[in-house]
């Protein structure tokens, strides 16, 4: 219990002040009751010695009500102090874990599923948020302001203070045995919970293909499972809990029987006052409550534990080494020297060198699965090279801190990806402080305003999730827009007119053609026109650059580019 205690001051980091705040409330609470219930025996010890007329039990009365309003002042101070705490440490902990995974290897989220992190980020931390302060505070306050009221009950009469002693300690003996034996059901509960999400998560990623294939059944059998798991771990974790509770209930019931007995008894012998036999007949009811908070607390503190394991998981996967320096040179020649690279076990890349002179324009081409992103890929340092090296600038990428590296490249991707939010958030994505006009510059170069300005809210209109609600070559525009707005000296492009209507073509092209101005161009091109106008084209195949030069050096040779461009040609009418 105390390392689980340990645990929890440590996850909740600087907040710990406010749950430690709420834990001293918590025990002004206890305090309060006490007043309370001193004030109860003045008023019983007023109403049967009637000395001093009605005044005493006024005065008495009095007792009572600042008892109950100091305990009332304390609770909603506690509560204020447990909430505050728990949103934020909450908060906290989704930004480290967002600012964290910026900066690890793509591989991760191959070896591991989105949906373990979208449970993590929600569910998981949202039981933490709501429960951790209130356990926490729950089981501090309880136990201190248990230990305080048995001392008072022992200084007042030992007799009543041995059996509170026994009660609260074979309580706390069931509760701690609860706690133990939860060990080892609560993170299967986590976990369930977690499977849950994912599977949900995938089943909604994927409903176009469930739709389109009718595989409903597929799809239902995984969130069948999810949810039966899930519906088990639950119904475990509550049986276990179902005897403990039971015992914990009839220990408190017993010690109050107890408590209310010898008052009697003591009473009927002649060793206790009448006032007093009242008063502890009356707070027989109440002595037992705060250690019952603490023990319900114990019960949640394994479920905890386990919750906080699983939220601490993504902090300690290990970053990319990030210990570069800024970026300072002029120029963004980009280099690579022998890279080998592989996806786990796969190799993908073999002894790949080549130079990208600055300000020049490379087209990549080759056939599907060769390697073309990978490479595109390795530049911006989504993955790090098995071996050899890639530099830009003439330093090795690895020497650029990560956030002054991507500050030089802009990627258009083939699948443009834009958040739910407004037009305008989406193209200032890259340039937080870009004003409105900067923005409706970008969207004019790049060919997007016409169609911004129609829609019903303009530039504050938002856009689906994954740009749902824009067709492929609006999307594609905006992220053209996004990237210019930027205006790194470096952009990638990948297959960035695969997606374009020709009405929309020439406009897409002028678009690029603007983005592209003096820098340094890598693009992966499928449409003859634009691999021509490449100062240099490298032929992937199999991970290995087999041939490169411009188009005219490349056709006049036999090789795999002028198979290429022949088979195409006639195939596909001139595209690659
Ligand atoms: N994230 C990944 N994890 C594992 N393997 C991958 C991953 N991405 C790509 N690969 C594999 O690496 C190889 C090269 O992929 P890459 O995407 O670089 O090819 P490409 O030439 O761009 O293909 P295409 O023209 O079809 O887009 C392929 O065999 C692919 O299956």
């Amino acid at each position: 219990m105390i390392k689980a205690i340990k645990d929890m001051i440590d996850f909740s980091g600087v907040e710990s002040t406010n749950i430690n705040k709420s834990i001293f409330f918590g025990v002004i609470v206890g305090i309060g009751r006490m007043i309370e219930m001193a004030g109860i025996y003045f008023i019983i010890t007023a109403i049967i010695t009637a000395v001093g007329g009605r005044a005493p039990a006024w005065q008495a009365f009095l007792i009572v009500l600042l008892g109950v309003l100091v305990a009332c002042f304390a609770k909603g101070h506690s509560q204020m102090e447990q909430t505050h705490a728990g949103y934020f440490m909450a908060a906290n902990k989704r930004i480290a874990i967002a600012d964290h995974i910026k900066t690890i290897p793509m591989g991760y989220f191959n070896e591991n599923s989105l949906g373990e992190l979208v449970g993590t980020m929600t569910t998981v931390i949202e039981n933490i948020e709501t429960l951790a302060p209130m356990v926490m505070v729950r089981l501090m306050d309880g136990l201190i302001t248990s230990f305080v009221m048995l001392a008072c009950v022992f200084i007042f009469d030992f007799r009543f203070g041995l059996t509170m002693l026994i009660v609260e300690g074979v309580y706390l003996i069931i509760s701690s045995r609860m706690e133990k034996k939860s060990q080892a059901v609560a993170p299967l509960r986590q976990d369930s919970e977690v499977k849950l999400v994912s599977a949900v998560l995938e089943w909604v990623q994927g409903m176009s293909i469930v739709k389109s294939f009718n595989l409903t059944g597929r799809g239902d059998k995984t969130i069948a499972e999810a949810l039966e798991y899930n519906r088990d771990s639950n119904t475990k974790l509550e049986a276990l809990y179902v005897p403990y509770t039971i015992s914990q209930k009839i220990v408190l019931q017993i010690g109050t029987f107890a408590l209310i007995l010898e008052s009697v008894i003591f009473y009927l012998n002649g060793t206790l006052s009448l006032a007093y036999t009242l008063m502890m007949i009356i707070m027989s009811f109440m002595v037992f409550a705060h250690i019952g908070s603490a023990g319900s607390a114990m019960a949640i503190l394994r479920l905890l534990t386990a919750s906080m394991e699983k939220a601490n998981k993504p902090e300690s996967i290990a970053k990319m080494d990030d210990a570069g320096e800024g970026y300072n040179s002029l120029k963004h020649d980009i280099e690579f020297k022998n890279v080998n690279f592989s996806y786990e076990k796969k190799q993908v890349l073999k002894d790949i060198s080549f130079t990208i002179p600055d300000k020049t324009s490379t087209a990549i081409v080759g056939t599907s699965g060769s390697g073309k992103t990978t490479i595109c890929n390795l530049i911006s340092r989504f993955w790090d090279v098995d071996s050899g090296e890639v530099t830009m600038g003439g330093k090795n990428i690895k020497d650029y801190t990560l956030e002054a590296l991507m500050s030089q490249i802009s990627m258009v991707f083939q699948n443009v990806y834009l958040f739910a939010d407004t037009i305008e958030n989406n193209i200032k994505f890259g340039s937080p402080n870009a004003t409105h006009e900067d923005v409706v510059r970008a969207a004019k170069e790049a060919a997007c305003d016409d169609f911004i300005e129609s829609l019903p809210d303009g530039y504050n209109t938002i856009i689906g999730e994954g740009g749902a609600s824009l067709s492929g070559g609006e999307r594609q525009r905006i992220s053209i827009a996004r990237a210019i707005l930027k205006d790194s000296p470096v952009i990638i492009l990948d297959e960035a007119t695969a997606n374009v209507d020709p009405e929309n073509e020439d406009r897409l092209q002028k678009a690029i053609a603007k983005l592209t101005e003096n820098k340094t161009i890598i693009m992966i091109a499928h449409r003859l026109k634009t691999v021509r106008g490449a100062d240099q084209i490298l032929v992937v195949d199999d991970g290995r650059i087999v041939d490169r030069g411009n188009h005219e050096e490349l056709v006049a040779k036999e090789g795999l580019y002028r198979r290429f461009i022949l088979g195409r040609e006639e195939a596909e009418n001139w595209k690659i």
